[in-house]
């Protein structure tokens, strides 16, 4: 009988919990990483992540430790799940430890403040190793949903085909499908943005603004990360899949999505920093829609939307005045 994969999940909160069960529930040996021990010895001896996922039990082939060189031994797969603003620092720490042929997986969605690196890119920047050894995983991927074994489909991408799929077998259970594309760009963006335009779709429906201007955020959001994956060499299908679109309606319906919860209470009439205070998880879009801007910028793409919610965001813009200006904004073509 061939040895089980072996995974590492770096990051015990809901993501990176909900797809250490998917990993295990595929058959692989997963070992989770959590900063705190006793979140660690909590999972282990109760079988639940009580802090992030609780009331779900875990599978039994899934541990936690709160030892990086533990969880990193001999792993095939070293997924990372911690917020993307902090990926570079806790990556650096881990390098040493990693596996010599791992595959690098992020679950992040999200684009690096300043730099305005992907999360592969970050990846490959700290850990020195080729784009072929780096996998993201992403998608219509709700982790409270999944944790409750609810079906869904996923993307895997990675330069390499074969990684892909190797990945692929190594998460496909009966309630998770993952597809694999080589389109590491465009499947990143996608998950990126997707988040900003969760955002502008919460404010919207805080403000009460109706399911037309829902549908109109949606797809004008869509339109834009396109302009802006085609501009950074992006296959614009991509954007029609599970990693676009999938990922927008999931995201953007969802009573469950933090960025679409943080928008809605943002769009009620909360402070920025009330918001934040009744946030306990990550909310990526409220610092990626800066990096995302950025981008947009650096590489001569109009991103309404986006500029619309980093105004609301990082600026103190009234969602009024912003509603005004965006609806203001002059009469083009559907397809510019
Ligand atoms: N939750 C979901 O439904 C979901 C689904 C798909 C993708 N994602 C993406 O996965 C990533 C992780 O999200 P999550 O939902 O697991 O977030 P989370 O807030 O639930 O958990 C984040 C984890 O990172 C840890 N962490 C926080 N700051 C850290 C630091 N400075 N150093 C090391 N660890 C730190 C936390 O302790 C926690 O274990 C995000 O990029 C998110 O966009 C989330
Ligand atoms: O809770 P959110 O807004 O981070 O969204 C979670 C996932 O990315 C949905 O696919």
């Amino acid at each position: 009988m061939s040895k089980p994969v072996k995974a590492a999940v770096f990051g015990t909160g809901s993501w990176g919990t909900a797809f250490g069960m998917v990993l295990a529930d595929a058959g692989c040996d997963v070992t989770l990483w959590g900063r705190r021990g006793e979140l660690a010895a909590a999972v282990n001896s109760t079988r639940t992540n009580p802090d992030y996922l609780p009331g779900v039990e875990l599978p039994e082939n899934l541990r936690a430790t709160s030892d990086p060189a533990e969880a990193a031994a001999d792993a095939d797969f070293t997924v990372l799940a911690v917020p993307s603003q902090t990926l570079r620092g806790n990556l650096a720490e881990w390098v040493p430890l990693l596996a010599p042929e791992t595959v690098l997986v992020s679950l992040m969605k999200g684009v690096e403040l300043g730099s305005t690196m992907r999360m592969s890119e970050v990846i490959e920047d700290v850990a020195k190793v080729g784009a072929d050894r780096i996998a993201v995983v992403t998608g219509p991927n709700l982790a409270r949903e999944i944790a409750a074994r609810m079906p869904a489909a996923a993307v895997v991408a990675c330069r390499s085909e074969a990684v892909a799929q190797r990945l692929q077998s190594a998460c496909h259970t009966p309630y998770f499908r993952p597809y694999t594309n080589t389109d590491v760009v465009g499947c990143e963006l996608g998950g990126a943005v997707k988040n900003v335009i969760g955002l502008a779709v919460g404010i919207a429906d805080g403000m009460g603004l109706g399911d037309n201007a829902k549908g109109s955020l949606i797809t004008r959001g869509l339109a834009e990360t396109t302009r802006l994956g085609l501009a950074m060499g992006a296959d614009p299908m991509t954007f029609s899949g599970l990693a676009g679109l999938g990922d927008l309606v999931a995201t953007c319906s969802s009573p469950l999505s933090r960025n679409h919860t943080f928008g809605i209470n943002l769009g009620k009439g909360m402070t920025l920093q009330e918001t934040i205070s009744v946030t306990k998880q990550t909310a990526e879009g409220v610092k990626s829609c800066e990096s995302v801007l950025d981008l947009a910028r650096r590489h001569g793409v109009d991103m309404p939307i986006t500029e619309t919610v980093v105004g609301i965001v990082h600026e103190g813009k009234p969602p009024v005045v912003a509603l005004k200006e965006l609806m203001g904004r002059s009469a083009k073509s559907e397809r510019r």
